[in-house]
């Protein structure tokens, strides 16, 4: 592959890694997607939807911006994947050109502390983002909640938008761009992600689980690839398998004669069919595997906390 310092035209080339962080549910991956103008990352009303560590990368002529869309960092690490979801999310500060911190509206909360603590710490760049702005019904209180963040970080800017509206993103790109290094593109500039389409599919399998059943069940829950295959067709045929820890879970899974299972897996494929830009062939098992979510050998085994 060429990945030339200069791109055709023979202007210099710039990439950089800018983190986006944050506690859990506060929008990290609706920004993400929403700068890619694609669905990299998945979402849902639910905290703690992303579990592990996504890249999403924005090739814009010379430019080349790596986002990395992190699990929301919290202060309960009593299970293994908790603690394993925060290491996943700290180690992003650490070595990065840019931060974005993103807090919801003018709610502030002890895992925003947290988080604040940490970029204190690490001492990069750090841009603060307020979301959500959408829902900030009395907007006199912004600017002396924007005020009293200011007092506790140097930021090198503090911008309010709302995420789930594009009009944002062009300007927020823009202060982003001085912050990206002279170099060489480390992707190729149809990638929007470093994840395979594996990995894409069990996500997506996951995030339509997480919207369509009841609000115990997303910390039981994981969902693995067992057959990824493209038939002569182009068809492609794909087998997941949702494990859970308890029988009950599974019977919630699969709903009245299977109608939850059904509309998942429906869902599921037309997501699919949109990102592979070909016809989904998907069925779905569901297993009781106890305890996976307190393990951490049996995590690492279905990859999380590997990246
Ligand atoms: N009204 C409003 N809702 C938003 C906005 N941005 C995100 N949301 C919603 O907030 C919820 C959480 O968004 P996510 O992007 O999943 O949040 P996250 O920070 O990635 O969450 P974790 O995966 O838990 O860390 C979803 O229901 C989004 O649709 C916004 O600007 N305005």
């Amino acid at each position: 592959m060429n990945l030339p310092e200069h791109n055709e035209q023979g202007f210099q080339t710039y990439n950089g890694f800018v983190a986006i962080v944050g506690r859990p549910n506060v929008g990290k991956s609706t920004l993400l997607n929403q700068l890619l103008g694609q669905k990299v990352s998945i979402t849902s009303k639910k905290a703690q939807t992303t579990r592990h560590r996504i890249l999403g990368i924005d090739t814009e002529g010379p430019y080349q911006t790596i986002y990395v869309d992190t699990p929301g960092l919290h202060k309960d690490e009593k299970r293994a994947i908790n603690r394993l979801m925060n290491r996943a999310a700290s180690s992003s500060i650490g070595d990065v050109d840019l931060v974005l911190f993103i807090v919801e509206g003018t709610h502030w909360t002890e895992d925003d502390a947290m988080v604040l603590s940490k970029i204190q710490r690490a001492n990069r760049p750090t841009m603060l983002i307020i979301n959500k702005i959408d829902q900030v019904k009395d907007k006199g209180s912004l600017l002396p909640h924007i005020q009293k963040l200011s007092e506790q970080y140097e930021f090198v800017d503090i911008f309010p938008l709302s995420a789930l509206s594009p009009e944002s993103m062009p300007k927020l790109k823009s202060i982003v761009r001085p912050y990206l290094r002279a170099g060489i593109h480390f992707y190729p500039e149809d990638y929007v992600t470093d994840r395979s389409v594996r990995f894409m599919a069990a996500e997506i399998v996951r995030e339509k689980l997480m919207r369509f059943t009841g609000d115990e069940l997303p910390y039981s829950t994981t969902v693995e690839i067992e057959k990824y295959e493209q038939g002569a067709n182009g068809i492609v045929h794909i087998h997941a398998l949702i494990l859970v820890e308890r029988e009950g879970q599974k019977r919630m899974v699969i709903g009245n004669k299977g109608a939850k299972l059904k509309t998942v897996g429906a869902e599921a494929r037309r997501d699919l069919e949109k990102l592979l830009d070909t016809q989904v062939n998907l069925q779905l098992w569901v297993k009781v595997k106890s305890g996976w979510a307190d393990d951490e050998r049996a995590l690492r085994s279905l990859g999380y906390g590997e990246d």
